[in-house]
């Protein structure tokens, strides 16, 4: 196709009109669709370049408005608005009409926003790591890959870091559909002023690893943290019984081992394998597919509604027979729904217990703080851990 007539082709989406007379080739043809994806790409290049100067200057009013109202408490503007992105990516989602599939686009917005928030201000996150583990796979799912994730050694580091400042936000781990909750975390509110900002929620797909120099033909070693071995027990019975399998404290750990290894392969997740450069020799080996964990996102803000949110409180209740029964009554009386209920133990009284509760809906939903209003006087304590939008992807 001649210069001139690709120009004429304005139609990016049908260059077929202007091509496929009985002469031309298939190469020709490539050739043109190529042309016109280029033009595609020029035109996307220039909208996302315009959609950053916005968010340049949605950073620029953020930080006129704390100048102007001055109070010490907020002199540092917030520039992380997981309200807006959640919006963001559920208009993505409810406008699109394909090829792409609705989650498939929702995460290249993901990562443009991610960009785009970066622009604004750079984000340290804290995660529970080491490098590699589902946890880190978390944090991106959540922030997009522009944040500055950093691996922390234990839940306890995770919050530490956020209470000191020097990350923003943190990613910790707080249930497994199979595995049940994760105490440590949940044991954090307890001795922690942090709130509860977000929530992730990752389908937990296990991978067979092995290294370039890995000779797979004499495996003597397979290395993963214990849960992801016990995930994956009746794959490995059929397909490795006579390998060792050891457990280490982390996947990110099972797959670092590889790189000095070499009759050994690891069981870990897709940022294990990207971070230390493995070859998936099997994927999704999990003896259960619908394997999910739930991640939770903590900072220091309180955040607007989303229009569809959730909200956690941490609950002390009198040590007496049918303390649980009052506290759920004016829930289901203001017709709030729970999600979810966790005990623990409230250190250091023994035999008294703290309820772990969430519930539909935003602490500015009238229904809500009615609901909580009620359960106040019939307790010790309750404490509102956050109201953050419900995962969208
Ligand atoms: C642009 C904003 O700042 C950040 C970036 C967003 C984006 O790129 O769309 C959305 C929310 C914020 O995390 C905003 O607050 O609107």
């Amino acid at each position: 196709m001649s210069e001139q007539s690709s120009k004429q082709n304005t139609n990016h989406l049908n260059p077929t009109a202007a091509s496929t007379s009985d002469t031309a080739t298939d190469q020709e043809f490539l050739n043109q669709l190529r042309h016109s994806i280029d033009a595609v790409d020029t035109e996307i290049h220039t909208l996302i370049n315009d959609r950053a100067k916005l968010a340049q200057q949605v950073a620029t009013v953020k930080k006129e408005h704390v100048a102007k109202i001055g109070v010490a408490a907020e002199q540092n503007p917030i520039f992380y608005r997981p309200e807006r992105e959640a919006q963001v990516l559920k208009a993505v989602m409810e406008r699109n009409t394909g090829p792409i599939a609705d989650e498939k686009m929702a995460r290249l917005f993901r990562e443009i926003m991610s960009v785009c928030l970066d622009l604004e201000a750079p984000q340290r996150i804290a995660f529970l790591g080491p490098v590699g583990t589902f946890t880190h796979a978390a944090a991106l799912k959540h922030f997009g890959k522009a944040a500055n994730t950093v691996p922390m050694t234990t839940i306890t580091d995770v919050f530490r870091e956020v209470e000191a400042g020097t990350a923003m936000y943190g990613v910790v781990p707080v249930e497994n559909s199979s595995e049940g909750v994760v105490n440590h975390t949940l044991d954090g509110f307890l001795s922690s002023t942090l709130k509860i900002i977000g929530e992730v929620e990752l389908p937990i797909h296990q991978n067979f690893l092995v290294a370039e120099h890995t000779k797979v033909d004499s495996l003597s070693r397979i290395y993963s943290h214990q849960q992801s071995l016990a995930q994956c027990r009746h794959w490995l019975d059929v397909n490795f019984p006579n390998v060792e399998r050891v457990a280490v404290s982390s996947n990110g750990e099972a797959a670092r081992r590889l790189k000095n290894e070499w009759h050994s392969a690891a069981i870990a997740g897709d940022v294990a394998a990207a971070e230390y450069d493995l070859h998936k020799l099997y994927s999704n080996i999990e003896d259960n597919p619908s394997n999910t964990t739930r991640f939770l996102i903590v900072g220091h803000e309180a955040i607007a509604p989303s229009g569809q949110d959730k909200t956690s409180i941490v609950v002390s209740a009198h040590d007496k027979a049918g303390a649980l029964i009052e506290i759920l009554k004016p829930l289901s009386y203001h017709g709030v729904s729970m999600t979810s209920i966790e005990t623990r133990p409230e250190r250091p009284n023994k035999w008294a217990y703290v309820f772990f509760i969430d519930m539909n809906g935003h602490i500015q939903d009238v229904n809500v703080s009615a609901a909580i209003d009620d359960i106040r006087p019939l307790v010790k304590d309750v404490r509102v851990l956050g109201s953050y939008p419900k995962a969208v992807l």
